[in-house]
């Protein structure tokens, strides 16, 4: 059976078929915004979106994502914490069953209804496989989701949903900004982690907004309307697909912002 966010392939799951869910740079992590500390050597991020690089959209029974060309420097990030140029591959969230979760990272003991992921590869690399296995291979930005007004950048990723209710289900979407998704502040705190899903790499940059979007209660019922089955099968809702917090192990967090 592969890994999930039932109670039989869970994340309490995962190492037995990935031993490094143990390892010493785990994510998500809770930030204890007193216990991060600002570092006046942090550049602000560097964010430069082409929308003609989206190109579809897909339920792959985990999250949905949105997939993005990356043979060339249209969509990246630099700066920030980190060197050189990253490429934007994909996007996805991870959300709760109900509003008092659902975000993988925590600030303060505090859980978001939802947090967006958008990750990036270090183009010193050759693709985003052999990134995801270096140490320094991947920045994510993590943005959080509270309960708030209508998200208009939002409402157009839910608008494809009918099309990709079900595990394996994909389709066009062209022309999406990401940096519509952003928040008005790109203050951060950033650390050393991994992925939170498997294989669980511990090869990314972690680069997580202080201020969170906005999202409707409705939108939110929208996100909870997917699958994480396939069609033809029992139907399952895609709720808590969240990692919870992970052991610091002597890790610090540096703050952007004072
Ligand atoms: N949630 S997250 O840490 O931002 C995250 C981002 C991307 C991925 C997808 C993925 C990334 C790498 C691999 N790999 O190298 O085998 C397989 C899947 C998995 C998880
Ligand atoms: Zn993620």
């Amino acid at each position: 059976m592969s890994w999930g966010y039932a109670k039989n392939n869970g994340p309490d799951k995962w190492a037995d078929n990935f031993p490094i869910a143990n390892g010493p740079r785990q994510s998500p992590i809770d930030i204890v915004s007193g216990a991060s500390s600002y570092d006046k050597g942090l550049k602000p991020l560097s964010l430069k979106y082409d929308p003609s690089t989206c190109l579809e959209i897909l339920n792959n029974g985990h999250s949905f994502q949105v997939t993005f060309a990356d043979d060339t420097d249209s969509s990246t990030l630099k700066d920030g914490p980190i060197s050189g140029t990253y490429r934007l591959k994909q996007f996805h969230f991870h959300w709760g069953a109900s509003d008092d979760k659902g975000s993988e990272h925590t600030v303060n003991g505090t859980k978001y209804p939802a947090e967006l992921h958008l990750v990036h590869w270090n183009t010193k690399y050759a693709s985003f496989g052999e990134a995801a296995s270096k140490p320094d291979g991947l920045a994510v930005v993590g943005v959080f989701l509270k309960i708030g007004g209508q998200n208009a950048s939002l409402q157009k990723i839910i608008d494809a949903f009918n099309a990709i209710k079900a595990k394996g289900q994909q389709t066009t979407f062209a022309g999406f900004d990401p940096s519509t998704l952003l928040p008005g502040c790109l203050d951060y705190w950033t650390y050393d982690g991994s992925l939170t899903t498997p294989p669980l790499l511990e090869s990314v940059t972690w680069i997580v907004c202080k201020e969170p979007i906005s999202v409707s209660a409705d939108q939110m019922a929208k996100f909870r309307s997917l699958l994480f089955s396939a069609k033809g099968e029992a139907e399952c809702c895609m709720v808590d697909n969240y990692r919870p917090p992970q052991p610091l192990k002597g890790r610090s967090v540096r703050a952007s912002f004072q």
